[in-house]
């Protein structure tokens, strides 16, 4: 990797800027909509330009630490410059690293180790605090691998075809992707490419879609016929999916409290051929009474801390803090409680995150059955970042006749 256009430089700089330090930016978006303004880029510039700017986010306490400062608006290009370094990246001396002392930065460097554990995986100190209580030793080996670029998956969709078959479409078009093991219909990309632009994403035969991901609907164990509740949808990555592994028979409700996300959901449902999903939005408490004791299936993905993520999503780390998981967890636990009344007698429910913390994993399964004897757990899997999947936990509870 090279940084030699200017262009690309001051880019990286600006969406820097406004993912560190605008409320509501986050980085995925930011990144789209500056790839979406720049169409001239070519993809090797693309790539560039993604792969710095997420390192760089990745990497920000590392960097703060050689830079001997927290990053602010007026030192980013400080920031990149490290980067630069650190990674030995061939780069031009633009204008903007003029008067950048590197000395400090080199020898920082080149000693090789930093002071603390927090700085060595680039986590905020509260975080390595919360890793160490929950994960234990673990969390190192854990950080290690959400410190690693993700692969990008793909969820081949069965209402249109299979995962061989979509193998061969997108190598038609020039993508190269392989099947991923013990995942029936996921399709790892060879290499980073933009898939949106494929006449087959347009023609709905796929969704990208982390592999530990596509497990949980798989735990859910629907079947063709039933009536299933999506309690949290959001934009619909796993509705669709249980679509699919219904077989687009029976009924599928998909709540949440965003309208925007639902109207997304609908849109993604319409490409996908997906056609027995209803929406609703969830505006007051009546929405969840009505469905009391009505549903076969239920999946509570719930809201999280998204600490499993970390990979797809680093910036993540610098967004939240202890409040934020605390108030989370709240919300888990009321979210468990209220709609588990959905499920009717005999049915079954997953409860899942995308967090790798046991506080808000098998810990909220443990109070809920605690505080509820109708129910049982079934099984529960941990998917673990050092396995080479995003983590997620997920837990299949019924309620007993
Ligand atoms: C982990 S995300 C869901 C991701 C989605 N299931 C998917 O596969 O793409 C959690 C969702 O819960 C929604 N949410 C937050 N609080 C909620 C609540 N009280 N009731 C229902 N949904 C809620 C959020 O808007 C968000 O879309």
């Amino acid at each position: 990797m090279e940084l030699i256009h200017r262009n690309l430089l001051i880019g990286i700089h600006d969406a820097l800027n406004e993912t560190f330090f605008e409320k509501n930016k986050y980085a995925d978006k930011v990144i789209e909509r500056l790839l979406k303004a720049n169409k001239k880029w070519g993809s090797a510039d693309r790539a560039v330009v993604s792969g710095i700017f997420y390192d760089i986010i990745r990497w920000k306490k590392r960097l703060e630490y050689f830079i001997g400062e927290g990053a602010k608006p007026g030192n980013i290009y400080k920031l990149i410059l490290a980067y630069l370094l650190w990674t030995d990246t061939k780069f031009k001396r633009f204008d903007e690293f003029d008067g950048i002392k590197t000395a400090d930065i080199q020898a920082k460097i080149k000693k090789g180790k930093v002071p603390t554990k927090a700085i060595e995986f680039s986590i905020p100190d509260w975080l390595a605090e919360t890793f160490t209580q929950e994960l234990g030793e673990n969390w190192e080996k854990e950080m290690k691998a959400m410190n690693e670029q993700a692969p990008t998956i793909l969820r081949a969709n069965t209402l249109k075809t299979n995962a061989q078959d979509l193998i061969t479409e997108l190598e038609n078009e020039g993508v190269k992707s392989f099947r991923v093991k013990n995942i029936p219909d996921a399709v790892q990309l060879e290499e980073k490419k933009n898939v949106f632009l494929t006449s087959a994403f347009k023609n709905g035969l796929f969704e990208v879609q982390d592999s530990g991901s596509q497990l949980i609907a798989e735990f859910l164990d629907v079947k063709p016929g039933q009536r299933v509740v999506d309690a949290c949808a959001g934009a619909g990555g796993k509705t669709l999916h249980i679509a699919a592994l219904m077989q687009n028979k029976g009924q599928i409700i998909a709540l949440d409290i965003f309208n925007w996300k639902l109207a997304e959901l609908k849109r993604r449902a319409k490409r996908a051929g997906a056609h027995n999903i209803e929406t609703r939005l969830i505006d007051d408490n009546k929405v969840v009474k009505r469905l009391h004791n009505s549903a076969d299936r239920l999946l509570i993905d719930a809201p999280c801390s998204g600490l499993g993520v970390l990979r797809r999503n680093p910036d993540t780390k610098w967004k939240i803090d202890e409040a934020f998981i605390e108030k989370i967890k709240d919300e888990q636990r009321q979210i468990l409680q209220e709609y588990s009344k959905i499920v009717k007698k005999g049915g079954r429910m997953v409860y899942a995150t995308c967090s790798v913390l046991p506080s808000e994993n098998g810990q909220q399964v443990s109070l809920f059955l605690k505080n509820n004897a109708d129910f049982n757990l079934v099984k529960e899997k941990t998917i673990l970042p050092s396995e080479g999947f995003d983590g997620f936990y997920m837990a299949l509870l019924e309620r007993k006749n």
